[in-house]
């Protein structure tokens, strides 16, 4: 929780100012997309960290027996086999955000390890007095910074923590000898270390601004998806999301003879709800109207408002018998449901038409059509009723 806290104060101080509304946006997705950042960087580890631990192993001979060199290098080949294993498994298990704390312990834990494996060696194997060495593990040192630097910025937290040792053996080891130019070494190095910090988190920024930006634009998409496909007033389908259902069902439907039908609704004096009670009343009947239509049938069915105070609800694997009998068990719960706003109510009743895809509908269209005919019977028959032929 604290962890959250804290990296949401910084993305918001970072979206403030990038005038993003990160409120709404999923932090642990964007943590998760770093982690994938941090991993896709560190892909290329496979071939260099091996070639890396095999040359510094090489060089290292020189100033030590053989045998501790290819003691480190063995060392370095399985903790590099055991942070890519991390990786490969990071990537194959596909995570959701809400696991991006936990995977960011396990790199962290692989990884760091890793560092303080190398930073170690500039430790370890600093021959005192010897220059070519001491540039040898200056070079290695900055190598490592530098990598880190552009490697493992993604994520703010892992960037850090991998770059702790190197930077307090780049600050210290050169202290470690006497004269001003170690000392200066050590000046440098933490010159050094402040830049590449700095150059770190502002790359870490401009990926976070990236991802925040995606993140939102994933979520406006999401929106619009959504605007486009439902009714706003009730939440159900809209006439296109409907259509665009209905075509397939048919297709289905026919391609494998299974039974389909089609109840088209309308209530019944709506006119006169406007009228009597004002639009607000009349709005909050239409959104009664529709959850109650969509309590009433399966998860598979489709419910949808058509315009107006018209709905419609396909019924797939249904013979006209059962549609039927949904039928007028809607018909009958509406009936019997008072509807109310504010200090108003009252009651209202349905009429449908019931028609079953046959032989003799070749589409959605001529099915609607059908289903319409007889709605126009029930209200011609005196409403409140189902019609089905
Ligand atoms: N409150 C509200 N009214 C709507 C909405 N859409 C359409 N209407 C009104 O619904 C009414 C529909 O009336 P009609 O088509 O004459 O039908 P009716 O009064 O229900 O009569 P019958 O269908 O013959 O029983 C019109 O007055 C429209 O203005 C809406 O979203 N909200």
């Amino acid at each position: 929780m604290k962890q959250e806290a804290s990296h949401s104060s910084g993305l918001s101080s970072l979206t403030r100012s990038s005038s993003l509304n990160i409120e709404s946006l999923e932090l642990s997705e964007i943590r998760l997309q770093q982690l994938h950042l941090y991993v896709d960087n560190h892909q290329h580890d496979r071939l260099l960290a091996p070639m890396l631990s095999l040359i510094t192993g090489s060089v290292l001979s020189v100033w030590v027996s053989w045998q501790v060199a290819a003691l480190w290098m063995l060392i370095s080949f399985l903790i590099t086999r055991n942070y890519l294993r991390v990786y490969s498994n990071f990537k194959k298990s596909a995570p959701q955000a809400k696991d991006a704390y936990q995977w960011e312990r396990r790199i962290a834990m692989a990884h760091g390890l890793h560092m303080l494996h190398w930073a170690g060696l500039s430790m370890w194997a600093w021959q005192p007095g010897n220059f070519a060495n001491h540039i040898f593990i200056a070079m290695i040192v900055m190598g490592l910074m530098s990598a880190t630097t552009a490697m493992s910025s993604p994520s703010k937290r892992l960037f850090l923590l991998d770059m702790l040792p190197i930077i307090i053996i780049a600050c210290t080891r050169p202290l470690f000898e006497q004269g001003l130019l170690y000392n200066s070494m050590a000046a440098l190095s933490v010159c050094f270390s402040i830049l590449m910090i700095h150059v770190g988190l502002q790359i870490h920024q401009n990926l976070l601004k990236m991802l925040c930006l995606q993140q939102e634009r994933k979520q406006l998409m999401m929106e619009l998806e959504n605007m486009a496909t439902t009714d706003a007033l009730t939440g159900t389908s809209n006439r296109r999301a409907f259509m665009t259902f209905a075509r397939e069902e048919v297709i289905r439907s026919q391609r494998y003879q299974h039974p389909l039908s089609l109840l088209m609704i309308d209530i019944d004096h709506f006119k006169r709800v406007n009228d009597n009670f004002g639009h607000a009343m009349g709005d909050q009947v239409i959104r009664v109207v529709a959850e109650i239509i969509s309590e009433e049938c399966r998860h598979s069915d489709r419910v949808a408002r058509l315009g107006g105070e018209e709905f419609a609800l396909l019924l797939p694997e249904c013979g006209i018998c059962l549609a039927e009998v949904t039928a007028e068990r809607i018909r009958q719960r509406i009936a019997q449901t008072l509807v109310s706003h504010g200090d108003q109510a009252s009651n209202i009743t349905i009429s449908i038409g019931v028609a079953e895809l046959t032989a003799a509908q070749r589409d959605i269209d001529s099915l609607l059509d059908l289903a319409d005919k007889r709605l126009y019977r029930a209200k011609q028959a005196g409403r409140n009723r189902v019609e089905t032929a």
